[in-house]
């Protein structure tokens, strides 16, 4: 396993920012860690780069305790904070060189870090002239110059433009292939496009551990339906396949149903037969965003 978590818990004075956090990611894996604002995920973030220490519980990196071995977790791990801390005043390259400095990295691996995050084009530029999309690759550049094992990025993506966007999400594919990626987003577009699995958490608690295959497997779906008067929930449920029955405000009923068959025509009829009027019907199979509403909202 490239990170183990067992029952980690932060408590930040009276407020617990994670309860009992247990998960593990294998070599290799891309992970998002999805969540809304003020989930926790920063902080888990921290806890396994070693900024932060958890008040319980056990975090490991490459089998190194991030409490006993912070420099072996150190030397795992490539970080890119939240706010990716820059010298806009530093040339690119004399930026990296710095930090290759710092790290003891050698020029030839410089020259490596540049080509792979494509900034070579931008490499003799000041660091305060490039544009967002550019200035995260210099930061992944810097997480990547000692050639860590696990990258973790915390919300890499954010403020970029939809083209810069589905740029760094190529990078991060690509730079996936060789290192194991555990990425913080609130954009669920992006741990589709780019993870192999999901980690939800919400107000510090793990409440999803899935593979997206699973997900784009499921066959359950969702049909939203709104009719003209009150039904009684008990008798949605006597649909076939049905999993659950929510209202939704006023006459709408959001209706799951555990089979891939159309439900559609069952639900119309249903109206029919019961005299409502079927105002609209929609269907949505479940996926990640159904998933994240159920359970954080
Ligand atoms: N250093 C700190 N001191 C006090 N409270 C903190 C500190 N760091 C985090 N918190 C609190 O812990 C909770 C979790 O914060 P965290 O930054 O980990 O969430 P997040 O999921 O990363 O949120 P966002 O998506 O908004 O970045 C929040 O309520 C936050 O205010």
């Amino acid at each position: 396993m490239s990170i183990t978590v067992t029952n980690i818990t932060k408590t930040f004075g009276a407020q617990k920012a994670l309860n009992q956090i247990s998960f593990s990611v294998k070599k290799g894996e891309i992970v998002g860690f999805l969540g809304p604002n003020g989930a926790g995920k920063s902080t888990m973030m921290r806890i396994l780069t070693t900024y932060y220490k958890a008040d319980e519980g056990e975090a490991k990196v490459n089998g190194h305790d991030v409490l006993t071995s912070a420099r072996a977790v150190q030397k795992s791990i490539g970080y890119l904070p939240e706010h990716n801390p820059l010298y806009l005043e530093m040339f690119v390259k004399e930026y990296l060189e710095y930090n290759a400095s710092v790290y003891k990295v050698s020029k030839s691996r410089i020259s490596e870090v540049i080509e792979q995050t494509g900034l070579t084009p931008e490499a003799n530029k000041k660091i305060g002239q490039l544009s967002k999309g550019y200035r995260q690759r210099v930061g992944l550049a810097t997480a990547l110059l000692h050639d860590p094992e696990v990258l973790i990025l915390d919300e890499p993506t954010t403020g970029l433009d939809p083209n810069q966007l589905i740029e760094i999400r190529k990078l991060i594919r690509e730079i996936g292939k060789e290192k194991t990626i555990l990425l913080s987003t609130h954009i669920m577009k992006e741990v589709e496009a780019v993870c192999d699995r999901v980690i939800i958490i919400n107000k510090g608690e793990l409440v999803a551990d899935k593979p997206l295959e699973e997900l784009r497997e499921t066959e359950e779906q969702i049909i939203e339906v709104e009719f003209d008067y009150r039904v009684e929930e008990v008798l949605l449920n006597q649909l076939p396949h049905v999993s659950k029955v929510k209202n939704t405000g006023g006459f709408i009923y959001e209706i799951s149903f555990n089979t891939s068959k159309d439900m559609r025509p069952e639900v119309f009829d249903f109206a029919h037969d019961n005299q409502l009027k079927t105002l609209q019907l929609s269907r949505k199979n479940k996926n990640l965003e159904s998933l994240f509403a159920e359970l954080t909202s």
